[in-house]
């Protein structure tokens, strides 16, 4: 692990240790400030080389995915009319590829890594998490070509690990407004002023190559804004649950990844 991941700088291979705890302490203290933590150069130089060169050729097999939603990715909501500015259609585009298609591969290794599960449990103040059983969502590697985005949504798991592998030249950038809405209040109007583009406590986070990146995206609607130039943003993203054993329904995995196994 020592090749794949920057341990100098994040002891995630010393769990208990000083440093170690020093780590867990600002990732906690940056969780609830921001519902939000990276760790910048997470990922070696070497590592992502490695990552690109396995990935690249298995690109031509990835799932493309087009697709318009709203920002709750659900056609209607209780208690908002159908015409309700916060229910406006956003479009987004990417290309997937699937643990099953990249088992020997740099995200899967790290995702597979035990001591990185336990650094993020202890970071996300749960008891233990878990990798998933499902072949295909535990890890996803999605691409976005130039004009390509993830547009406006709020996640269903508690919270979203991301590793960039690739910055593009421009754009590609992660906009979030942290608990916009919370779960006694969904504050649809500020939703609604989010899309329009009119909310000053929006944020922007350009992530840099190597980067993990941990948000809680339940409450925290975030988007990333359209590729510029020709160099493609690749980011790994890991799916862990404080119970092991998780998979997708067969009719979750056509609908992510237009197969069902
Ligand atoms: O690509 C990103 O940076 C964010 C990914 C994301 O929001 C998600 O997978 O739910
Ligand atoms: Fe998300």
């Amino acid at each position: 692990m020592r090749d794949i991941l920057d341990l100098d700088r994040y002891p995630l291979d010393r769990p208990g240790s000083p440093a170690w705890h020093a780590l867990v302490g600002h990732c906690r203290a940056q969780l609830a400030a921001d519902g939000m933590f990276s760790l910048p150069g997470l990922v070696t130089q070497a590592a992502l080389t490695r990552a690109m060169a396995e990935i690249t050729p298995l690109m031509p097999q990835a799932f493309t995915h087009k697709r318009s939603h709203n920002i709750y990715f659900k056609p209607t909501v209780p208690g908002l009319p159908d015409d309700h500015p916060a229910l406006c259609k956003v479009e987004t585009a990417s290309h997937t590829l699937c643990a099953d298609q990249m088992p020997q591969s740099v995200p899967v290794w790290i995702y597979e890594w035990a001591p990185f599960q336990v650094f993020l449990a202890a970071a996300m103040d749960l008891p233990a998490l878990f990798p998933m059983l499902d072949p295909l969502a535990r890890v996803n590697v999605m691409t976005y070509r130039t004009g390509e985005r993830l547009n406006w949504h709020f996640d269903r798991s508690d919270f979203t690990t991301t590793i960039l592998l690739q910055a593009p030249e421009g754009g590609g950038e992660f906009l979030y407004h942290t608990d916009l809405r919370s779960d006694d209040n969904p504050n649809h109007d500020g939703v609604a002023r989010l899309l329009r583009g009119e909310d000053p406590l929006m944020q922007t986070l350009r992530l840099s190559a190597g980067t993990l990146n941990v948000f809680k995206g339940r409450n925290t609607p975030h988007c990333v804004t359209p590729v510029e130039g020709s160099t493609d943003r690749v980011i790994t993203v890991f799916s862990y649950y404080p119970r092991p054993g998780v998979v997708f329904s067969p009719e979750e995995r056509l609908g992510f990844y237009g197969r069902e196994g």
